[in-house]
């Protein structure tokens, strides 16, 4: 799916959420960084009372104005010497503090990028179980993996870049700060001769932002490709797809390689050019200074130390900047994907809660389009009573699997009401409703686990309901074939079951969660005759509790049926019994007729 570009609105928007994660810890992580930035700026200013205590031959007391003043107070206000010695011990002591300070804040800093990917991804998975089918037909599962796998993962890098942004900056401010106090024209200059350096860098460099969104789309594309490649392998293998796939994927891959390495390479080069800058300009600062301007020997120390220091600040600053901008875009597609998530999350205005005994359900003139907008169910109704085995019949695209994906909600229905007992199904709780259909569907999804979670799907179930369910479904047939009979593990969407053998297992499944209404799409097609009907057979004697409704292409399925219906075009257009529908002589009779061989079919 392409993505639209990202606005500067969206990128701040962006930034502000991140920023707005947290707030307690994060405010925590940036007062901690402004601590390690004092503690910087102390340990700096002491170069003032050690340079003058070196001159001075050990005792700096002797000249103790300006900034030496303050620290002579602070040492007798502490009761100690101050003297070289416990200078340069006072110093140490400070950088102990400030490391350690840095460090605190730079784990806690790592913790809330973690952190973050952690809530990132588990808000866009909630999100994702509890959005909309249609959400899914739109996206393509696979650019919802990849969001909620990689994407996050870059996305919370930003969090560590964001703080470490604020750290260096603070920094910056901080030795410009103390510059200015020594040499406030000198330091406008640097400022001046620093801030032309990142214009031209900036202008020169191909943005952060451009790198990185190629990164973010190239990434999502590797993602898709590779997801073809696995779960489609075997059509892969069949239609001889695979050098196609991998030329696709090699171009892919090649734009993501490039993409990443001129990202980092960006990222250095502006370090580099930045810090063979710096000392260049720095030693014609040095020149300046001792040429033109009237410092002390401390005051040049320190403002050439504050110098040497900010040089690489502004350079890390500038690469921060850099690597921010790199991992916008996905920042920004993760917070967009939640976004939509959102805003496709299934409908949880039913309040009632749903029936226990489901008698009746109505369709009342239904119609339904999917959101290309063309007309799929046009004015449905059907009446199923409880008890009943219904059957849908037609031929393929007529609109069968679309009736039923509305009786378990999957959709809503676009027109027209759908009822339970007399009132409509929309107003029951989602869950509640759902947990009265179990539906069956031509290729079921087998977990790659074993064949007891499969049919129970985790619950606790004693062994003689298995038992029971097994009988019905007919699995029984090739449970001792399983080497761990039902602890044997089925693999990757069942791969080591047949087609039959699957559909067996979802039927089990949802003939073991006894819900009122059982659905079953296309769910025995994969049988041959024999064990469909005996399965059948099985499945009416269970009694007038189970309500089933059937659709089926082999109409053999459904010639016990109560009531089938044909459906043509989104429309019913007959129903009655196999007797009756083999009298009115319309669809369904010619369709009995080709099934049965009676007439010839081009
Ligand atoms: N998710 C979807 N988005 C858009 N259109 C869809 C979607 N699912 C089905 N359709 C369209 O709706 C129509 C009815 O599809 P449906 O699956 O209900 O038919 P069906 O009678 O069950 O067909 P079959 O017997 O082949 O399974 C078809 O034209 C199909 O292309």
């Amino acid at each position: 799916m392409t993505e639209p570009d990202i606005s500067t609105t969206e990128k701040l928007r962006s930034l502000q959420a991140v920023a707005h994660h947290r707030p307690v810890f994060m405010g925590f992580v940036l007062v901690l960084s402004l601590l390690g930035t004092l503690l910087e700026g102390i340990g700096l200013t002491f170069l003032f009372p050690i340079i003058e205590a070196a001159q001075a031959g050990g005792d700096a007391a002797q000249n103790a104005g300006g900034v030496t003043g303050l620290f002579l107070e602070a040492y007798l206000a502490l009761g100690l010497p101050f003297t070289l010695e416990f200078l340069i011990g006072g110093l140490a002591a400070v950088m102990v503090v400030r490391y350690s300070v840095t460090f605190l804040s730079s784990w806690l800093a790592s913790m809330l990028t973690v952190e973050y990917e952690r809530y990132l991804r588990t808000h866009a998975y909630e999100l994702a179980l509890g959005a909309t089918v249609s959400y899914y037909d739109d996206e393509g599962s696979d650019d919802i993996l990849n969001a909620i796998i990689t994407q996050t993962q870059y996305a919370s890098g930003a969090i560590q870049q964001i703080l470490s942004l604020v750290q260096q900056t603070l920094l910056c401010l901080m030795y410009a700060a103390i510059a200015l106090f020594i040499a406030p024209a000198l330091t406008v200059l640097a400022t001046v001769v620093f801030g032309g350096l990142t214009y031209l860098i900036r202008h020169v460099i191909e943005p952060g932002y451009t790198v990185g969104d190629r990164v973010a789309s190239a990434n999502e594309r590797v993602q898709e490709n590779v997801q073809a490649g696995t779960q489609g392998i075997r059509d892969i293998k069949l239609f001889g797809m695979t050098e196609h796939l991998l030329e696709e994927f090699h171009e892919i891959v090649d734009r993501y390689t490039t993409s990443r390495i001129a990202l980092y390479r960006n990222q250095i080069a502006i370090g580099s050019f930045y810090e063979l800058s710096v000392a260049i300009v720095l030693f014609g600062l040095i020149y300046v200074a001792i040429t033109y301007l009237a410092l002390s020997i401390s005051a040049l120390g320190v403002f050439l130390f504050a110098m040497f220091r900010l040089g690489p600040r502004i350079s890390g600053l500038n690469s921060a900047i850099y690597a921010i901008e790199g991992n916008l875009p996905h920042l920004v597609r993760t917070h967009r994907f939640v976004d939509r998530l959102a805003d496709n999350q299934e409908p949880d205005d039913g309040t009632r809660p749903a029936p226990d005994r489901i008698d009746t359900v109505e369709f009342d003139d239904v119609s339904f389009a999917y959101d290309d907008g063309e007309i799929v169910l046009d004015d449905i109704s059907l009446r199923i009573d409880r008890g009943e085995f219904v059957g849908i019949v037609g031929p393929s695209g007529a609109g069968k699997s679309t009736i039923v994906s509305l009786l378990a909600r999957t959709y809503d229905p676009t027109d027209g009401e759908i009822r339970a007992n007399g009132t409509p199904v929309e107003e029951f709780d989602l869950r509640e409703w759902r947990d009265n259909v179990a539906m069956v569907r031509q290729d079921p999804h087998i977990f790659n686990d074993t064949l007891r979670y499969n049919l129970t799907t985790g619950r606790d179930v004693p062994d003689r309901d298995l038992e029971r369910v097994s009988e019905v479904a007919q699995i029984a047939h090739f449970l001792d074939d399983l080497p761990a009979s039902y602890d044997t593990v089925l693999g990757d969407n069942g791969v080591k079951l047949s087609g039959g053998q699957r559909q067996r297992v979802a039927l089990a499944r949802a003939l073991l969660s006894d819900a009122e209404l059982l659905i079953l799409d296309e769910a025995t097609s994969d049988l041959d005759s024999d064990l469909e009907r005996r399965i059948h057979e099985t499945i009416e004697r269970l009694g007038d509790d189970r309500t089933v409704v059937a659709i089926a292409h082999r109409l053999s399925t459904v010639r016990g049926a109560d009531r089938i219906y044909t459906v043509e075009h989104g429309r019913i257009t007959e129903s009655g019994t196999h007797h009756d529908l083999i009298q009115n002589d319309g669809k369904y009779a010619h369709l009995h007729s080709i099934q049965d061989g009676s007439i010839e079919h081009a």
